[in-house]
Protein backbone atom coordinates (compact mmCIF):
# COMPACT_ATOMS: atom_id res chain seq x y z
CA UNK A 1 0.00 0.00 0.00
CA UNK A 2 2.47 2.47 0.68
CA UNK A 3 4.56 1.96 -2.94
CA UNK A 4 1.42 3.06 -4.32
CA UNK A 5 1.24 6.28 -2.08
CA UNK A 6 2.09 9.69 -3.49
CA UNK A 7 4.85 10.47 -0.48
CA UNK A 8 6.42 7.36 -1.36
CA UNK A 9 6.83 7.52 -4.56
CA UNK A 10 7.99 11.41 -3.98
CA UNK A 11 10.33 9.96 -1.41
CA UNK A 12 11.65 7.17 -4.52
CA UNK A 13 11.98 10.15 -6.68
CA UNK A 14 14.70 12.22 -4.23
CA UNK A 15 16.54 9.48 -3.28
CA UNK A 16 17.09 9.09 -6.87
CA UNK A 17 17.55 12.46 -7.68
CA UNK A 18 20.46 12.55 -4.76
CA UNK A 19 21.79 9.35 -6.43
CA UNK A 20 21.67 6.69 -3.23
CA UNK A 21 22.64 6.57 0.11
CA UNK A 22 26.11 6.95 1.22
CA UNK A 23 28.47 8.91 -0.64
CA UNK A 24 29.78 11.64 1.28
CA UNK A 25 28.87 14.48 -1.61
CA UNK A 26 25.13 13.58 -1.57
CA UNK A 27 24.90 13.40 2.01
CA UNK A 28 26.32 17.05 1.75
CA UNK A 29 23.72 17.64 -0.76
CA UNK A 30 21.03 15.99 1.54
CA UNK A 31 21.98 18.14 4.30
CA UNK A 32 22.01 20.99 2.09
CA UNK A 33 18.60 20.14 1.32
CA UNK A 34 17.22 19.69 4.72
CA UNK A 35 18.63 23.35 5.36
CA UNK A 36 16.76 24.78 3.09
CA UNK A 37 13.63 23.91 3.96
CA UNK A 38 14.30 24.24 7.57
CA UNK A 39 11.40 26.66 9.36
CA UNK A 40 14.06 29.78 9.10
CA UNK A 41 14.54 29.98 5.59
CA UNK A 42 11.67 28.41 4.07
CA UNK A 43 8.70 31.11 3.21
CA UNK A 44 5.17 30.54 4.07
CA UNK A 45 4.26 30.85 0.55
CA UNK A 46 1.18 30.13 0.37
CA UNK A 47 -0.39 32.71 2.94
CA UNK A 48 1.98 35.38 1.24
CA UNK A 49 0.21 34.26 -2.12
CA UNK A 50 -3.15 34.43 -0.41
CA UNK A 51 -2.04 37.67 1.32
CA UNK A 52 -1.70 39.81 -2.23
CA UNK A 53 -3.90 38.30 -4.47
CA UNK A 54 -6.68 40.59 -4.72
CA UNK A 55 -10.30 40.18 -4.28
CA UNK A 56 -12.52 39.79 -7.56
CA UNK A 57 -13.98 42.87 -6.40
CA UNK A 58 -17.18 43.90 -8.98
CA UNK A 59 -16.59 47.42 -8.84
CA UNK A 60 -13.21 47.41 -10.33
CA UNK A 61 -12.29 47.81 -13.86
CA UNK A 62 -10.33 46.57 -16.94
CA UNK A 63 -6.53 47.32 -16.17
CA UNK A 64 -6.50 47.47 -12.36
CA UNK A 65 -5.28 43.68 -11.73
CA UNK A 66 -2.64 44.38 -14.16
CA UNK A 67 -1.02 45.53 -17.15
CA UNK A 68 2.24 43.70 -18.08
CA UNK A 69 4.58 43.61 -20.83
CA UNK A 70 7.41 41.02 -21.72
CA UNK A 71 10.23 42.79 -24.05
CA UNK A 72 11.12 39.46 -25.90
CA UNK A 73 10.79 37.74 -28.91
CA UNK A 74 12.84 36.74 -32.18
CA UNK A 75 13.56 34.79 -34.77
CA UNK A 76 14.58 32.09 -33.10
CA UNK A 77 12.85 32.52 -30.12
CA UNK A 78 8.98 32.82 -29.81
CA UNK A 79 7.31 30.64 -27.39
CA UNK A 80 9.24 32.04 -24.65
CA UNK A 81 7.86 35.33 -24.11
CA UNK A 82 4.31 33.77 -25.30
CA UNK A 83 4.82 31.87 -21.98
CA UNK A 84 5.57 34.49 -19.96
CA UNK A 85 2.58 37.07 -21.67
CA UNK A 86 -0.07 34.21 -21.59
CA UNK A 87 0.84 33.06 -17.76
CA UNK A 88 0.61 36.49 -16.66
CA UNK A 89 -2.91 36.84 -18.52
CA UNK A 90 -3.88 32.98 -16.37
CA UNK A 91 -3.32 34.53 -13.44
CA UNK A 92 -5.28 36.91 -13.56
CA UNK A 93 -3.46 40.51 -15.31
CA UNK A 94 -6.22 42.24 -17.24
CA UNK A 95 -3.72 43.13 -19.90
CA UNK A 96 -0.91 41.77 -20.95
CA UNK A 97 1.26 42.70 -24.35
CA UNK A 98 4.45 41.45 -25.71
CA UNK A 99 6.78 43.87 -27.84
CA UNK A 100 8.87 41.35 -30.30
CA UNK A 101 11.15 41.81 -33.70
CA UNK A 102 8.98 41.98 -36.69
CA UNK A 103 9.33 38.92 -37.47
CA UNK A 104 8.76 37.09 -34.63
CA UNK A 105 5.03 39.10 -33.86
CA UNK A 106 2.99 37.48 -36.26
CA UNK A 107 3.72 34.15 -34.74
CA UNK A 108 3.33 34.81 -31.58
CA UNK A 109 0.05 36.76 -32.31
CA UNK A 110 -1.22 33.33 -33.86
CA UNK A 111 -0.31 31.76 -30.60
CA UNK A 112 -2.92 34.10 -28.83
CA UNK A 113 -5.53 36.50 -29.81
CA UNK A 114 -5.57 37.65 -25.77
CA UNK A 115 -1.92 38.93 -26.32
CA UNK A 116 -0.86 42.56 -27.58
CA UNK A 117 1.87 42.12 -29.33
CA UNK A 118 4.14 45.18 -30.96
CA UNK A 119 6.45 44.15 -33.65
CA UNK A 120 8.84 47.29 -32.65
CA UNK A 121 12.55 45.44 -32.25
CA UNK A 122 14.86 45.25 -34.67
CA UNK A 123 17.98 43.00 -34.81
CA UNK A 124 21.04 44.14 -37.09
CA UNK A 125 20.59 41.80 -39.83
CA UNK A 126 17.66 44.17 -41.00
CA UNK A 127 19.52 47.71 -40.20
CA UNK A 128 22.26 49.16 -42.22
CA UNK A 129 25.32 50.74 -40.13
CA UNK A 130 23.61 54.51 -41.43
CA UNK A 131 20.30 53.74 -40.18
CA UNK A 132 21.31 52.56 -36.78
CA UNK A 133 20.68 55.54 -34.44
CA UNK A 134 17.58 56.55 -36.06
CA UNK A 135 16.22 53.10 -35.68
CA UNK A 136 17.26 52.66 -32.16
CA UNK A 137 15.02 56.01 -31.29
CA UNK A 138 12.50 55.26 -33.41
CA UNK A 139 12.39 51.92 -31.17
CA UNK A 140 12.20 53.88 -28.06
CA UNK A 141 9.49 56.02 -29.50
CA UNK A 142 7.24 53.25 -30.25
CA UNK A 143 7.84 51.79 -26.38
CA UNK A 144 7.72 54.53 -24.88
CA UNK A 145 4.42 55.50 -25.57
CA UNK A 146 3.08 52.65 -23.42
CA UNK A 147 5.81 52.53 -20.74
CA UNK A 148 3.81 54.82 -18.55
CA UNK A 149 0.86 52.30 -18.41
CA UNK A 150 2.30 49.29 -17.17
CA UNK A 151 2.69 48.07 -13.66
CA UNK A 152 5.46 45.54 -14.53
CA UNK A 153 7.92 44.76 -17.32
CA UNK A 154 9.74 40.91 -18.21
CA UNK A 155 12.80 41.85 -19.87
CA UNK A 156 14.30 38.80 -21.14
CA UNK A 157 12.37 35.81 -22.48
CA UNK A 158 13.56 35.16 -25.95
CA UNK A 159 14.78 38.29 -26.38
CA UNK A 160 17.92 36.57 -28.03
CA UNK A 161 21.93 38.36 -28.09
CA UNK A 162 21.93 40.64 -31.02
CA UNK A 163 24.04 43.59 -29.80
CA UNK A 164 21.65 46.22 -31.49
CA UNK A 165 18.77 44.48 -30.35
CA UNK A 166 20.31 44.61 -26.54
CA UNK A 167 21.87 48.23 -27.12
CA UNK A 168 18.31 49.37 -27.92
CA UNK A 169 16.82 47.14 -24.66
CA UNK A 170 19.33 48.82 -22.54
CA UNK A 171 17.61 52.27 -23.23
CA UNK A 172 14.19 50.76 -22.80
CA UNK A 173 15.49 49.74 -19.32
CA UNK A 174 16.59 53.06 -18.70
CA UNK A 175 13.10 54.82 -19.68
CA UNK A 176 11.61 51.88 -16.95
CA UNK A 177 13.30 53.18 -14.53
CA UNK A 178 13.16 56.30 -14.80
CA UNK A 179 9.53 55.93 -14.87
CA UNK A 180 9.31 54.15 -11.57
CA UNK A 181 7.86 50.66 -13.19
CA UNK A 182 9.45 47.19 -11.41
CA UNK A 183 11.07 45.13 -14.06
CA UNK A 184 11.80 41.43 -13.82
CA UNK A 185 15.36 40.84 -16.07
CA UNK A 186 15.30 37.04 -17.16
CA UNK A 187 16.46 35.04 -20.10
CA UNK A 188 19.07 36.82 -22.38
CA UNK A 189 17.58 40.55 -20.50
CA UNK A 190 20.32 38.49 -18.04
CA UNK A 191 22.69 38.26 -20.40
CA UNK A 192 22.99 42.02 -21.05
CA UNK A 193 22.36 43.15 -17.27
CA UNK A 194 25.78 40.84 -16.53
CA UNK A 195 27.86 43.16 -18.31
CA UNK A 196 25.85 45.84 -17.83
CA UNK A 197 25.17 45.81 -13.97
CA UNK A 198 24.71 49.76 -13.57
CA UNK A 199 21.30 48.96 -15.35
CA UNK A 200 19.49 47.45 -12.65
CA UNK A 201 21.73 48.43 -9.22
CA UNK A 202 20.12 50.15 -6.74
CA UNK A 203 17.24 49.96 -8.24
CA UNK A 204 14.73 48.24 -5.42
CA UNK A 205 11.95 47.48 -8.42
CA UNK A 206 14.51 44.97 -10.26
CA UNK A 207 13.91 41.11 -10.08
CA UNK A 208 16.69 39.15 -11.82
CA UNK A 209 15.70 35.14 -12.06
CA UNK A 210 18.76 33.73 -13.11
CA UNK A 211 18.35 29.87 -13.73
CA UNK A 212 21.57 27.81 -13.27
CA UNK A 213 23.65 28.93 -15.92
CA UNK A 214 22.47 32.01 -15.52
CA UNK A 215 23.49 32.57 -11.97
CA UNK A 216 27.08 31.06 -12.76
CA UNK A 217 28.30 33.70 -14.83
CA UNK A 218 26.43 36.08 -12.27
CA UNK A 219 28.69 34.78 -9.89
CA UNK A 220 31.98 34.81 -12.19
CA UNK A 221 31.29 38.33 -12.77
CA UNK A 222 30.38 40.11 -9.86
CA UNK A 223 32.06 37.89 -7.31
CA UNK A 224 34.68 36.67 -9.46
CA UNK A 225 33.98 33.23 -7.71
CA UNK A 226 32.40 29.60 -8.71
CA UNK A 227 29.22 28.98 -7.64
CA UNK A 228 29.24 27.56 -3.96
CA UNK A 229 26.41 25.13 -3.39
CA UNK A 230 27.77 24.10 0.18
CA UNK A 231 26.87 27.63 0.65
CA UNK A 232 24.25 28.50 -1.48
CA UNK A 233 21.91 31.21 1.17
CA UNK A 234 25.57 33.08 2.02
CA UNK A 235 26.58 33.29 -1.69
CA UNK A 236 23.00 34.52 -2.87
CA UNK A 237 23.50 37.17 -0.03
CA UNK A 238 27.02 38.19 -1.26
CA UNK A 239 25.61 38.55 -4.35
CA UNK A 240 22.71 40.58 -4.23
CA UNK A 241 24.41 43.01 -2.04
CA UNK A 242 27.51 43.36 -3.94
CA UNK A 243 25.16 44.42 -7.12
CA UNK A 244 23.11 46.48 -4.45
CA UNK A 245 19.71 47.26 -4.01
CA UNK A 246 17.44 44.31 -5.88
CA UNK A 247 16.11 41.20 -5.51
CA UNK A 248 17.45 37.58 -7.52
CA UNK A 249 15.39 34.77 -7.30
CA UNK A 250 18.03 31.78 -7.74
CA UNK A 251 15.71 28.85 -9.70
CA UNK A 252 17.05 25.55 -8.92
CA UNK A 253 15.89 22.96 -6.74
CA UNK A 254 14.55 25.17 -4.38
CA UNK A 255 13.68 28.53 -5.54
CA UNK A 256 16.05 30.92 -3.04
CA UNK A 257 15.33 34.48 -2.85
CA UNK A 258 17.47 37.87 -1.34
CA UNK A 259 16.71 40.79 -1.80
CA UNK A 260 20.48 41.95 0.17
CA UNK A 261 18.96 41.31 3.55
CA UNK A 262 16.98 38.13 4.06
CA UNK A 263 17.04 35.01 2.32
CA UNK A 264 13.67 32.92 1.46
CA UNK A 265 13.39 29.76 0.27
CA UNK A 266 10.44 28.45 -1.38
CA UNK A 267 11.17 24.14 -1.81
CA UNK A 268 7.20 23.40 -2.62
CA UNK A 269 7.65 19.76 -4.30
CA UNK A 270 7.08 21.02 -8.35
CA UNK A 271 7.99 18.79 -10.86
CA UNK A 272 10.59 16.55 -12.17
CA UNK A 273 10.45 17.43 -15.35
CA UNK A 274 12.85 20.04 -16.68
CA UNK A 275 11.15 21.08 -19.92
CA UNK A 276 11.85 24.36 -21.18
CA UNK A 277 9.87 27.17 -20.72
CA UNK A 278 9.05 26.91 -16.64
CA UNK A 279 11.51 29.58 -16.22
CA UNK A 280 9.38 32.01 -18.68
CA UNK A 281 5.85 30.73 -16.37
CA UNK A 282 7.84 32.07 -13.34
CA UNK A 283 8.75 35.63 -14.75
CA UNK A 284 5.14 36.57 -15.92
CA UNK A 285 3.84 35.30 -12.94
CA UNK A 286 6.46 36.66 -10.21
CA UNK A 287 5.72 40.21 -12.83
CA UNK A 288 1.88 40.01 -11.65
CA UNK A 289 2.26 39.04 -8.25
CA UNK A 290 5.14 41.83 -7.90
CA UNK A 291 2.39 44.52 -9.20
CA UNK A 292 -0.03 43.08 -6.65
CA UNK A 293 2.05 43.02 -3.87
CA UNK A 294 2.79 46.93 -4.78
CA UNK A 295 -1.27 47.60 -5.30
CA UNK A 296 -1.90 46.04 -1.79
CA UNK A 297 0.93 48.08 -0.38
CA UNK A 298 3.21 46.60 3.13
CA UNK A 299 1.16 43.55 3.68
CA UNK A 300 0.61 44.14 7.94
CA UNK A 301 -2.24 40.73 8.19
CA UNK A 302 -0.76 39.13 10.93
CA UNK A 303 0.00 35.99 10.22
CA UNK A 304 2.56 37.38 7.67
CA UNK A 305 3.98 39.04 10.82
CA UNK A 306 7.70 37.25 10.36
CA UNK A 307 7.28 36.97 6.65
CA UNK A 308 9.15 39.99 4.65
CA UNK A 309 7.48 43.48 3.54
CA UNK A 310 8.91 44.00 0.33
CA UNK A 311 6.85 43.67 -3.05
CA UNK A 312 9.51 41.92 -5.04
CA UNK A 313 10.13 39.60 -2.25
CA UNK A 314 6.40 38.67 -1.77
CA UNK A 315 6.05 38.62 -5.69
CA UNK A 316 8.76 36.42 -5.84
CA UNK A 317 7.96 33.90 -3.36
CA UNK A 318 3.86 34.11 -4.53
CA UNK A 319 5.38 33.23 -8.50
CA UNK A 320 7.56 30.30 -7.48
CA UNK A 321 4.85 28.34 -5.41
CA UNK A 322 2.27 28.86 -7.57
CA UNK A 323 4.61 27.76 -10.97
CA UNK A 324 5.79 24.38 -8.67
CA UNK A 325 2.01 23.75 -7.61
CA UNK A 326 0.70 24.02 -11.10
CA UNK A 327 4.33 21.96 -12.07
CA UNK A 328 3.32 19.01 -9.46
CA UNK A 329 -0.36 19.56 -10.70
CA UNK A 330 0.71 19.13 -14.72
CA UNK A 331 3.32 15.85 -13.89
CA UNK A 332 0.58 13.90 -12.02
CA UNK A 333 -1.45 13.95 -15.34
CA UNK A 334 1.61 14.16 -18.09
CA UNK A 335 4.00 12.25 -16.55
CA UNK A 336 7.19 12.40 -18.85
CA UNK A 337 5.19 14.09 -21.49
CA UNK A 338 4.41 17.26 -19.28
CA UNK A 339 5.32 20.53 -21.15
CA UNK A 340 5.45 23.81 -20.54
CA UNK A 341 1.76 24.25 -22.18
CA UNK A 342 0.29 21.38 -20.12
CA UNK A 343 1.81 23.50 -17.09
CA UNK A 344 0.09 26.58 -18.22
CA UNK A 345 -3.10 24.74 -18.18
CA UNK A 346 -2.89 24.09 -14.57
CA UNK A 347 -2.36 27.51 -13.52
CA UNK A 348 -5.73 27.95 -12.58
CA UNK A 349 -5.89 24.87 -10.32
CA UNK A 350 -2.94 25.52 -8.74
CA UNK A 351 -4.02 29.88 -7.83
CA UNK A 352 -7.51 28.08 -7.14
CA UNK A 353 -6.75 25.66 -4.33
CA UNK A 354 -4.21 28.27 -2.26
CA UNK A 355 -6.85 31.85 -2.96
CA UNK A 356 -9.91 29.92 -4.35
CA UNK A 357 -11.92 33.01 -6.35
CA UNK A 358 -14.82 32.47 -3.81
N1 LIG B 1 10.34 27.90 -26.49
C1 LIG B 1 11.14 28.94 -26.38
O1 LIG B 1 11.10 29.88 -27.17
C2 LIG B 1 12.10 28.99 -25.24
C3 LIG B 1 13.09 29.95 -25.29
N2 LIG B 1 13.94 30.14 -24.27
C4 LIG B 1 14.86 31.27 -24.41
O2 LIG B 1 16.09 30.77 -24.86
C5 LIG B 1 17.09 31.75 -24.57
C6 LIG B 1 18.26 31.06 -23.91
O3 LIG B 1 17.84 30.60 -22.63
P1 LIG B 1 18.50 29.36 -21.92
O4 LIG B 1 17.78 29.13 -20.66
O5 LIG B 1 18.60 28.20 -22.85
O6 LIG B 1 19.93 29.98 -21.63
P2 LIG B 1 21.17 29.33 -20.95
O7 LIG B 1 22.12 30.42 -20.68
O8 LIG B 1 20.75 28.45 -19.84
O9 LIG B 1 21.79 28.38 -22.09
C7 LIG B 1 21.66 28.65 -23.45
C8 LIG B 1 22.70 27.91 -24.25
O10 LIG B 1 23.65 28.89 -24.58
C9 LIG B 1 24.90 28.48 -24.14
N3 LIG B 1 25.59 29.68 -23.65
C10 LIG B 1 25.94 29.92 -22.37
N4 LIG B 1 26.58 31.07 -22.28
C11 LIG B 1 26.63 31.60 -23.51
C12 LIG B 1 27.13 32.80 -24.07
N5 LIG B 1 27.80 33.68 -23.31
N6 LIG B 1 26.93 33.05 -25.37
C13 LIG B 1 26.30 32.17 -26.15
N7 LIG B 1 25.80 31.01 -25.69
C14 LIG B 1 25.97 30.73 -24.40
C15 LIG B 1 24.65 27.45 -23.06
O11 LIG B 1 25.72 26.55 -23.02
C16 LIG B 1 23.36 26.81 -23.50
O12 LIG B 1 23.58 25.73 -24.36
C17 LIG B 1 16.42 32.78 -23.67
O13 LIG B 1 15.99 33.88 -24.44
C18 LIG B 1 15.23 32.05 -23.17
O14 LIG B 1 14.21 32.92 -22.72
C19 LIG B 1 13.83 29.41 -23.02
O15 LIG B 1 13.08 30.25 -22.17
C20 LIG B 1 13.17 28.06 -23.21
C21 LIG B 1 11.93 28.11 -24.06
N1 LIG C 1 16.03 20.69 -10.01
C1 LIG C 1 14.81 21.23 -9.85
N2 LIG C 1 13.87 20.64 -9.10
C2 LIG C 1 12.65 21.18 -8.97
N3 LIG C 1 12.28 22.33 -9.53
C3 LIG C 1 13.17 22.97 -10.27
C4 LIG C 1 14.50 22.47 -10.48
N4 LIG C 1 15.15 23.34 -11.28
C5 LIG C 1 14.28 24.32 -11.55
N5 LIG C 1 13.10 24.09 -10.97
C6 LIG C 1 11.89 24.92 -11.03
O1 LIG C 1 11.60 25.26 -12.38
C7 LIG C 1 11.42 26.64 -12.50
C8 LIG C 1 12.15 27.10 -13.76
O2 LIG C 1 13.53 26.96 -13.53
P1 LIG C 1 14.55 26.64 -14.69
O3 LIG C 1 15.88 26.49 -14.07
O4 LIG C 1 14.03 25.53 -15.54
O5 LIG C 1 14.46 28.02 -15.47
P2 LIG C 1 14.94 28.36 -16.93
O6 LIG C 1 16.10 27.52 -17.34
O7 LIG C 1 15.13 29.82 -16.97
O8 LIG C 1 13.66 27.98 -17.78
P3 LIG C 1 13.34 28.40 -19.30
O9 LIG C 1 13.50 27.14 -20.08
O10 LIG C 1 11.94 28.90 -19.26
O11 LIG C 1 14.30 29.47 -19.70
C9 LIG C 1 11.96 27.30 -11.23
O12 LIG C 1 11.03 28.20 -10.67
C10 LIG C 1 12.12 26.17 -10.27
O13 LIG C 1 11.15 26.26 -9.27
MG1 LIG D 1 15.05 31.04 -18.71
Amino acid sequence: MLASSAVFRRQQFLIRSLGGFGDCAHQNRRQQIKAMSGTSMEADAENILRAITPSLDPKRYKGQAGKIAVIGGCREYTGAPYFAAISALKIGADLSHVFCTKDAAPVIKSYSPELIVHPVLEESYSVRDEEKKFTAERVLAEVDKWLERFDCLVIGPGLGRDPFLLECVSEIIKHARQTNIPMIIDGDGLFLITDNLHLVSNYPLAVLTPNVNEYKRLVKNVLLAEVDEQDAPNQLLSLAKRIGGLTILRKGRADLICDGETVKSVSIYGSPRRCGGQGDILSGSVAVFVSWARQQGLVTDGNLATSPKNPTVLGCIAGSALLRKAASLAFENKKRSTLTTDIIEFLWRSLEDISPAH
